[in-house]
């Protein structure tokens, strides 16, 4: 990364939610972006609202390098990107009753009914959007489609927990995004819609408290090791899938790489199997390797050393 200064990467903090305040090393309003593509309005938004701390999410990496680059120009101060699903991030970085305003300018749609789980505004959404939110705090939407905006509203309405204000077509914008500028070039309509905050919700995170190291011991069967190539394991909410393993030369020791899932939010890591000594082996995440310690995470660990006993 060409400017670390302005990348958090919160695999490698051991507390969640995230610690804003040491973060930033002061107590100002977080305000989060969601999908912040090419960062203009990140750096427009930093200039101009110097005593807010702006925390924004992306999924492309191409993005965040474009977007440290504006934020370095400007020399802004109260900026941190994040490469990561602003769905979960949302939900596990960030503490009930913290976050001033939540803005989303021009999200994917995901049009189709098959991709509808990859849209960011579903009913969870919402849920999490009340849990985090201070009371009285906001969430902006700029989009294209209309329809979008009306399953926005629809969802904020049924959640019971914001006051939804009426869709805004062609709002006043004091500052025009990438998108924004492109959609307007197309001669298409913007639709704007703004909730507030007005009642709590607390709702289930999969990473909360101390990041604890995975990892499980014990006797096993060596034969069964290269039975797991490609065996899916499944519970609850959470699967994985062993998709290779790889003996290390001279050593008794084996890579496992792993994807998991926690419903829709997943990982791909590599897992380390090695033997302590002539009766034991440890199993544990390897150190190249930083997957948020989900619940599929923990769980494959301890599965694997389970179907290897
Ligand atoms: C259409 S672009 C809009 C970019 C920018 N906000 C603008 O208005 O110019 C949508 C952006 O959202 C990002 N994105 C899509 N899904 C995301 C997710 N779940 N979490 C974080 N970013 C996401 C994409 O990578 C893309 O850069």
């Amino acid at each position: 990364m060409i400017y670390p200064e302005y990348e958090l990467k919160p695999q490698f903090y051991e507390e969640f939610p995230l610690q804003w305040k040491k973060i930033f090393g002061n107590n100002n309003p977080l305000h989060v972006e969601l999908g912040f593509g090419n960062g203009e309005f990140a750096a427009y938004y930093t200039q101009k609202h110097k005593n807010i701390n702006y925390i924004g999410f992306e999924l492309s990496i191409t993005s965040i390098v474009k977007a440290q680059r504006k934020l370095k120009r400007n020399n802004a101060t109260n900026a941190k990107l994040i490469l990561c699903d602003a769905r979960f991030g949302l939900r596990e970085f960030f503490d009930t009753n913290s976050i001033e305003k939540v803005i989303m300018n021009f999200p994917v749609p995901w049009y189709k009914n098959s991709q509808a789980h990859r849209r960011i505004i579903i009913q969870d959404f919402f849920e999490t959007l009340a849990d985090v939110l201070i009371e009285n705090g906001e969430f902006e939407l700029l989009t294209d489609q209309e329809w979008y905006a009306k399953e926005a509203f629809e969802n904020a309405k049924n959640s019971g927990c914001f006051e939804v204000f009426d869709i805004e077509k062609n709002p006043k914008r004091e500052f025009l995004t990438r998108y924004e500028k492109k959609w307007i070039k197309f001669n298409r309509d913007i639709f704007k819609l703004v909730v507030k905050k007005i009642k709590d919700v607390k709702v289930n995170r999969l990473i909360g408290g101390v990041n604890e190291m995975p990892h499980a011991s014990g006797k096993i069967n060596e034969e069964k090791i290269k039975l797991l190539k490609g065996r899916v394991f499944k519970e609850n909410n959470k699967v994985f899938v062993i998709k290779n393993i790889y003996k290390e030369l001279d050593s008794n020791s084996h890579i496992f790489k792993v994807i998991s899932s926690d419903g829709d939010f997943s990982q791909h890591y590599f897992l380390v199997l090695y033997q302590k000594d002539n009766e034991n082996w440890v199993i544990k995440l390897d150190s190249e390797s930083n997957p948020y310690r989900t619940p599929a995470v923990k769980w494959s660990v301890k599965k694997i050393m389970g179907v290897l006993q």
